[in-house]
């Protein structure tokens, strides 16, 4: 274990540079000002606002009578409550009132304050974390909150990105500023390459399987070697996204090729003699050859199947051609006791072959996998076939207006249509069942989502984590199978 500070920050009183993590560059390049009681100061470049966590914030300014910092370094979309059906009719579609208000509350608030948003009927409109990088808001090197624990997501663009409580939002809001405390540093490095058939979802939660839900708590988690680096940029923001569900705030991955090409051409992303001034800095942003970590860990890209969870915490995870654990592998007491609550929430047997468990509901979407090629790996799998006629509802829900529009240039509206799955308007949707997209107790769903928790997808809801094209297969088998078996 090596301190953090002083010894591999930047500093300027000596003239060599020694090396330093990825972290630390992002951290030392955003640090305003260290504070007496040891955190530190960090500039913010960009803050991302949605209708659940910023209401507070904005009335405590109101009171206050402060006004932004810098607005135009602030974009709100709403995501969470909006319905994915009869978005025609804007707020009049809301059955739940106090979605309703919010929406209605995120809208007057931007007006107010000048922010720009992405409302309702917007084609930006979508969920925040897609949102962001689509439009080259989110860019490497910069910092970026957002009141949302899966803003880990943006870190795959070499970003230093974290969620944030609604006060902190409010700080951000009127300083531009966030008080923080330095994390460690951990590196998962994964070698070799992802065989057929196993997506970056597989690999996020074959991560999370191997240094469990708590794994990286404290740690920012850098993800490097081969098998990240042969990762889609999409790819990336699937793993990164799901750092939170090991426990770490923040997830990132080394700016490179793949991340300049993502960047190159986005709406907000610069252009000309800035891109060229821009790519020449960001290309330091990597780990230097020796930077110390707190933390290493060492995978196998070889290892990872098709992974299913088969409880009620991310980490219970299992291969698909494997088996829900017994009682007796429990590594201590307190475990044992979480798997079996956890077998008796979702009605399973310990021991049982994982595959073949009949599922009720397929869901397509959230932040973790909703984008384009989340949605062509899904509906490569469906193509030709129909779900099957256990399934009560199998939903495509789109992250954004703009990934829905692509979708639908390239026909995978009309793959998911005829296969018998509904295709739904962008938003959060079932991923956390905070508007009308929910499971019924007992219900039992293939989820591309990133959280299995109790009630998660609606009160005793039985969710099971896996890929697009994993949930595809769930859909068309009417049960959990090995997507490389169809
Ligand atoms: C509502 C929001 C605060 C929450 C989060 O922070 O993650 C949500 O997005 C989630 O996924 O549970
Ligand atoms: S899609 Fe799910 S995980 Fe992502 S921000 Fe929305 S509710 Fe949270």
């Amino acid at each position: 274990m090596r301190p953090c500070t002083p010894f591999n920050v930047y500093n300027p009183r000596q003239d060599t540079v020694t090396a330093r993590t990825l972290y630390d560059k992002l951290w030392d390049s955003h640090r305003v000002a260290d504070l007496a009681d040891g955190s530190s100061l960090l500039y913010i470049d960009l803050h991302l606002l949605h209708e659940v966590t910023s209401p507070q914030a904005f009335a405590h300014l109101r009171r206050a009578g402060r006004a932004l910092w810098r607005s135009d370094a602030t974009i709100a979309t709403p995501d969470h409550n909006v319905p994915t059906l009869h978005r025609e009719l804007g707020l009049d579609g809301f059955d739940d009132p106090l979605a309703r208000l919010q929406v209605d509350t995120l809208e007057r608030n931007c007006r107010a304050f000048d922010v720009p948003l992405f409302p309702l009927g917007d084609l930006r409109q979508g969920i925040v974390h897609v949102v962001g990088p689509e439009q080259g808001l989110t860019l490497p090197g910069m910092t970026v909150v957002c009141g949302d624990s899966h803003t880990a997501t943006h870190g795959a663009l070499a970003a230093l990105a974290h969620g944030i409580g609604s006060s902190e939002v409010e700080h951000v809001l009127a300083t531009q500023t966030l008080r923080s405390r330095k994390l460690r540093a951990m590196r998962i490095e994964i070698d070799g390459e992802l065989p057929a058939g196993v997506s970056a979802k597989d690999l996020a939660l074959h991560v999370i399987g191997r240094i469990g839900a708590a794994g990286g708590s404290g740690h920012a988690i850098e993800f490097c070697g081969r098998a990240v680096r042969g990762l889609s940029m999409e790819a990336r923001m699937t793993l990164c996204n799901m750092s939170i569900e090991a426990g770490a705030r923040v997830g990132l991955i080394a700016y490179d090729e793949v991340t300049e090409n993502y960047v190159n051409g986005r709406t907000y992303a610069p252009s000309g003699s800035l891109w060229q001034a821009a790519i020449h800095q960001w290309r330091q942003l990597h780990s230097d050859e020796g930077a110390v970590f707190d933390r290493t860990v060492h995978l196998q890209a070889a290892e990872v199947a098709p992974g299913v969870t088969w409880g009620t915490s991310p980490d219970m995870t299992v291969a698909i051609d494997g088996r829900v654990p017994t009682l007796e592998e429990a590594r201590t007491p307190l475990q044992r006791q979480d798997w079996q609550r956890a077998l008796d929430y979702m009605g399973l047997q310990p021991g049982q072959a994982i595959a073949g468990t009949p599922v009720d509901k397929v869901f397509l979407g959230s932040c973790t996998n909703s984008r384009i090629e989340d949605l062509r790996a899904a509906a490569e799998i469906l193509r030709g076939r129909r779900v099957h006629p256990r399934i009560r509802l199998a939903m495509a829900v789109p992250g954004s207006g703009l990934v829905a529009l692509q979708a639908e240039r390239e026909g995978l509206d009309q793959v998911f249509l005829e296969a018998g799955f509904e295709w739904r308007a962008p938003g959060c949707s079932m991923c956390l069942g905070m508007n009308a997209d929910r499971l019924a107790p007992g219900e039992r769903c293939a989820s591309t989502s990133n959280r299995n928790f109790e009630g998660r997808q609606g009160r005793g809801g039985r969710t099971h984590l896996m890929s697009p094209a994993m949930a595809a297969a769930a859909a068309v088998a009417g049960a959990l199978v090995d997507v490389r078996s169809l």
